[in-house]
């Protein structure tokens, strides 16, 4: 990767004059053999491409039809974009009624996460995913420096879904020298998750409105994990910015898609859907009293369900928590109705700290 990179700025540099830099971006775009051969493209300039793509006057945006672009083999490969300036100059460029969607992610990326990405490809102009494992959000002791990382192969996926911009900063890029501002999320330290990973959420909510302010996107991707914390976030600080949740993605077998799966032994991954199917049972109980025409269903109840099954496995050593809450503000709920409720749940199973939860609704 680090050597191709390098050719790629190069060639960048050699297109100091605009009509240079037309050219190759259309050559390559028009030529997908030329680009995959020297791709990834990672730039410090605007891609001509979304000049390209800038609407008429009449406001109408020429949108990519996904149908065939995204599922082609010949999708161009994303503008992957190391620096603050750079996505920032593409972002400028844009015609302030081009649509950008946006998928924040911390790479090694899944199904999960290309299913935010295949949504933001459908509803926007211009797609940006951001690759940054953000520091601010582990704790000291958790598994930052052996988080999976492996941008070329993630660029990869990322065009097989037609996302045009990558912004992959590195961490002193995000967190300069005398950073002392982060978002505080009053209260979400009070959560369960937030009691077991003090400050995390902060760490989220501080890497989450930076890259809102630098990509400035229409419209945002999250799956129902951070969608109370990110619906929060927004609204408290007025950003002008949509949010879209979209359904936890799951292997066949029930387990929810995560980059951390990959720490699992081969035994662990086995046992690992237990988890998924305890929360069904919770589900189960919880539409089946409402049908009966019981107004509510007590959280206790929720749990309970949820505690007998995952005690079936005994591979998992310890039950964090389960939690039961609203859906506007992650507090717990003593009883649960027609309004909902997400039920949140972690556990060690092996080695690994594994999370997952269900809207009930
Ligand atoms: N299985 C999934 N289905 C849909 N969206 C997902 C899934 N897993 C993660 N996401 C979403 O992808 C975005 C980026 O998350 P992140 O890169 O931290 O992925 P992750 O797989 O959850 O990582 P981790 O293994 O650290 O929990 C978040 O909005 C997250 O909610
Ligand atoms: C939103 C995100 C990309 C922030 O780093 C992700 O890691 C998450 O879900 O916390
Ligand atoms: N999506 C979860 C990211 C984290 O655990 O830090």
């Amino acid at each position: 990767m680090r050597g191709t990179m390098s050719h790629r700025t190069h060639l960048y540099l050699l297109a100091t004059t605009p009509s240079k830099l037309l050219n190759i971006n259309l050559a390559s775009r028009r030529f997908p053999a030329f680009h995959t051969s020297i791709a990834p493209i990672i730039t410090n300039t605007i891609s001509l491409f979304d000049l390209a793509r800038i609407p008429s006057g009449n406001g109408s945006s020429e949108t990519r039809d996904m149908s065939t672009a995204a599922n082609a083999s010949n999708t161009p490969m994303p503008i992957v974009h190391p620096t603050i300036q750079s996505i920032r100059s593409m972002r400028k460029s844009l015609n302030p009624a081009v649509s950008v969607g946006f998928v924040p992610t911390m790479g090694a990326l899944h199904e999960g996460h290309l299913s935010l990405a295949r949504a933001a490809r459908s509803q926007n102009d211009v797609v940006v995913a951001s690759i940054f494992v953000n520091p601010a959000q582990f704790l000291q002791g958790e598994d930052l420096d052996k988080y999976p990382r492996q941008l070329e192969k993630d660029v990869e996926l990322l065009r097989e879904v037609g996302v045009d911009h990558v912004f992959a900063p590195a961490s002193d890029t995000m967190y300069r020298e005398n950073h002392v501002t982060y978002v505080e999320p009053m209260g979400f330290d009070e959560t369960r998750e937030g009691s077991f990973r003090p400050g995390h959420f902060r760490g989220v909510a501080t890497i989450v409105t930076k890259l809102f302010n630098i990509v400035q996107p229409t419209n945002a991707y999250f799956d129902a994990a951070q969608c109370v914390l990110i619906r929060r976030i927004t609204d408290d600080l007025d950003m002008d910015v949509n949010i879209n949740i979209m359904d936890t993605v799951r292997e066949e077998d029930g387990l929810a898609m995560s980059s951390r799966n990959a720490y699992l032994t081969a035994d662990e991954r086995e046992r690992a859907p237990v988890i998924y199917k305890a929360l069904c049972a919770a589900r189960e109980v919880f539409e089946s009293r409402l049908a009966r025409g019981l107004e509510e269903v007590t959280a206790d109840d929720l749990r309970d369900v949820v505690n007998n099954v995952l005690q079936t496995e005994s591979l998992i050593k310890e039950i964090q928590y389960i939690a039961v809450d609203d859906l506007e503000q992650m507090r717990p709920l003593e009883t649960v109705g027609s309004e909902g409720c997400i039920i949140s749940l972690a556990c060690i199973l092996g080695s690994v700290r594994l999370i997952d939860n269900i809207v009930l609704r």
